[in-house]
């Protein structure tokens, strides 16, 4: 199995500094950059938009995907992707037409994704296949960072997995939520492609770049001894 990508949500930046942040990241050695974007009534807390996200974009190279946590999200889709970002992934629980949202986000050029919370079934993906690049599932419940891994989502990651192997186009599976060291095997085992890390890597006492090379070690090891 293939080492999975390592994914940086800024949601725990200092943004203050965040053009400063995600060069520091890239320097860390991560693979992707993910913008937690939340709109305080999908999820309890607001983060930034689309033009906070367009002003970091000349500062790396490395692919950015926006996690959308907005109700209702089609509104904001182009800017997203206008503002420099590859993936824009979007909630199941928050699209009353999923459908023609991951079909507007293809139409725009970008891949799609499509979240999951901890309580929602994958019962619906068969469904919007046709649309989909990418399904991320949730191991904390969305709107903050520094949260516990749900481990009881394993089982979930790996229908997710299947579902994917099923499909006739390619598609992703990443994690999202209380991602470390000490948790990012498991998933990974189960059928993750991609691991996104928040505050493991950004409140590591050595800093991003240990924090990074710990986690690779960590899949390494585990890669090895399975
Ligand atoms: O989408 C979310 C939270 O809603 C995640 O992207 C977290 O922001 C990841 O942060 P950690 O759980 O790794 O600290
Ligand atoms: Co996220």
């Amino acid at each position: 199995m293939n080492a999975p990508a390592i994914v940086a949500s800024v949601l725990g930046a200092d943004y203050s500094r965040l053009a400063g942040e995600v060069r520091d990241l890239q320097s860390a050695g991560v693979d992707r950059i993910q913008w937690d974007v939340m709109d305080g009534h999908f999820v309890p807390n607001m983060t930034f938009g689309a033009a906070v996200v367009g002003a970091c974009r000349p500062h790396v190279d490395l692919p950015f995907e926006a996690h959308l946590m907005v109700e209702d999200p089609d509104p904001v889709l182009a800017d997203f992707v206008s503002a420099g970002c590859n993936t824009v992934i979007v909630h199941v629980e928050a699209c009353p037409h999923l459908h023609r949202t991951l079909s507007m986000i293809k139409g725009m050029g970008a891949r799609a994704g499509v979240a999951v919370n901890p309580s929602t079934s994958l019962d619906f993906v068969a469904h919007v296949l046709d649309q989909l690049d990418h399904i991320l599932v949730m191991t904390v419940n969305p709107g903050f960072g520094g949260q516990e891994y749900i481990a009881a989502m394993e089982d979930k990651v790996a229908e997710a997995r299947e579902i994917a192997d099923r499909s006739e186009r390619p598609v992703q599976v990443e994690v999202d939520g209380g991602i470390s060291a000490d948790t990012a095997a498991a998933p990974w085992r189960a059928g993750a492609d991609l691991l996104v890390v928040g505050s493991a890597i950004l409140d590591h006492p050595d800093g991003k770049g240990v924090a990074t090379e710990e986690i690779r070690q960590v899949l390494t090891e585990a890669g090895t001894a399975s």
